[in-house]
């Protein structure tokens, strides 16, 4: 059964306003890099966020990602279902990159970054993000106990990638149910776009229930998994255009804008990628022409659930996994929110994210809150 496609009001209008709790700048005082940290929100509790590590044009270029990232991750974290407030480090680099960062200038590095996370006493929990992994968590924890996802050597819990491919398998599942009631998924015909750490568990998961498969990576390396998968290969393009029930995004955001979104042959996409709306207002473009989307902010929250659970409330990895597939009903509850009330399923999500933090008793600490203006009038130095 295909469910309707009621009139809407507009999601651009949703967006929560970009303002942080509190934002700390430093020049680190062994690497000499930027380090911005930035709390959104601890309305729900202590800010959850990854540590970026990359070039940016300038250091408030690396502020704007900061503050943007780290609003995305207080409703990525309320819609968890989480008592986690959203946050975010940025380490802006002098034109070098993350790579060129190893030994003891790393340990140097991530010693600064450690420092100004200790400095928020708690209300900041820092994991992994673009430019770091496990092993840089292991070197953060000497400075600092609030961080997740240290290698399970090292006593954390490792690689988020799997309860993040987890997630997304139950959110297809989700918007299966949703739209094709009762069929099954060897009926249906998916296009999947990246073939890293989370698209080939992804692939592996619906080859092995017998989807008709198409696939794509700019990396050829993983045109074995398409053999693999006896899936068709194509150009990522061709495979986000591609005529099939649903698209699973896991490479890179930003790819759903007005023109692309215009030539979608798909009902429905979900994926793993992170902001892959160009802007908010895409997503009343898509459910004008019919094609369901599921926020990502809902969909890739395996990873944090799962590092949440396991390390800060010592659950078992099955417990962890059952927390994880709760994706899949938050996410069936939002699509039903939004056909309900004839609105896209990216504003019934902020909804319920205003709903949690309006809700909740938390009170927001005092202080100025950092936003766009201040970062466009800042110095050019930190
Ligand atoms: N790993 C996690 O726990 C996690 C959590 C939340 C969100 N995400 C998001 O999910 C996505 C995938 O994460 P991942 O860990 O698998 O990353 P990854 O780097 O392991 O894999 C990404 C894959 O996409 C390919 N790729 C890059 N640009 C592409 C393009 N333009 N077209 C097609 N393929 C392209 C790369 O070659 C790579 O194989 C990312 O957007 C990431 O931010 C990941």
């Amino acid at each position: 059964m295909t469910a309707p496609v009621p009139a809407h009001r507009p999601a651009a209008a949703a967006a929560r306003p970009l303002t942080a709790e509190r934002v700390r700048i430093e020049r680190g005082r062994r690497s000499g890099q930027t380090v911005i940290v930035s709390v959104d929100s601890t309305r729900l509790g202590p800010a959850l966020g990854g540590c970026r590590v990359k070039t940016y044009p300038s250091w408030r270029d690396g502020l704007d990602d900061v503050l943007r990232l780290s609003a995305a991750m207080t409703e990525k974290a309320a819609l968890a279902g989480l008592d986690h407030g959203g946050g975010k480090t940025v380490v802006a680099l002098d034109g070098s990159t993350s790579a060129d960062w190893t030994g003891a200038r790393r340990a140097d590095l991530l010693a600064d970054v450690a420092e100004v996370v200790e400095g928020f006493g708690g209300d900041y929990i820092i994991g992994p993000d673009i430019g770091t992994s496990p092993e840089d968590m292991a070197l953060l924890w000497s400075g600092t106990r609030h961080v997740l996802c240290r290698p399970e050597s090292a006593g954390g819990s490792g690689d988020s990638s799997i309860p993040t491919a987890l997630g997304v398998t139950s959110a297809i599942e989700a918007v299966c149910a949703h739209l094709w009631a009762g069929r099954d998924l060897s009926t249906l015909r998916f296009s999947l776009i990246g073939l890293g750490h989370v698209g080939a568990v992804v692939g592996d998961w619906l080859a092995a229930r017998g989807a008709e498969l198409t696939v794509s990576d700019i990396d050829p390396r993983h045109r074995a998994l398409a053999e693999r998968w006896r899936a068709t290969w194509v150009t990522p393009r061709e495979a986000l255009l591609r005529e099939v029930d649903v698209v699973v995004p896991c490479a890179v955001g930003g790819i759903l804008t007005p023109d692309s979104v215009a030539r979608l042959r798909c009902r429905a996409v979900v994926g793993a990628a992170n902001n892959q709306l160009d802007h908010a207002s895409t997503a009343d473009l898509l459910h004008e022409r019919g094609v369901l989307w599921a926020p990502d902010t809902i969909v890739s929250a395996g990873g944090i659930i799962a590092s949440v659970a396991r390390e800060l409330h010592g659950a078992t990895r099955v417990e962890a996994e059952r927390r994880v597939r709760g994706i899949g009903d938050r996410l069936a509850g939002v699509l039903a929110d939004a056909n309900t009330r004839g609105t896209t399923p990216l504003r019934a999500a902020r909804d319920l994210v205003d709903r949690r933090l309006r809700n909740s008793s938390g009170e927001r600490p005092g202080g100025p809150a950092v936003g766009w203006p201040q970062a466009a009038a800042a110095p050019d130095r930190p």
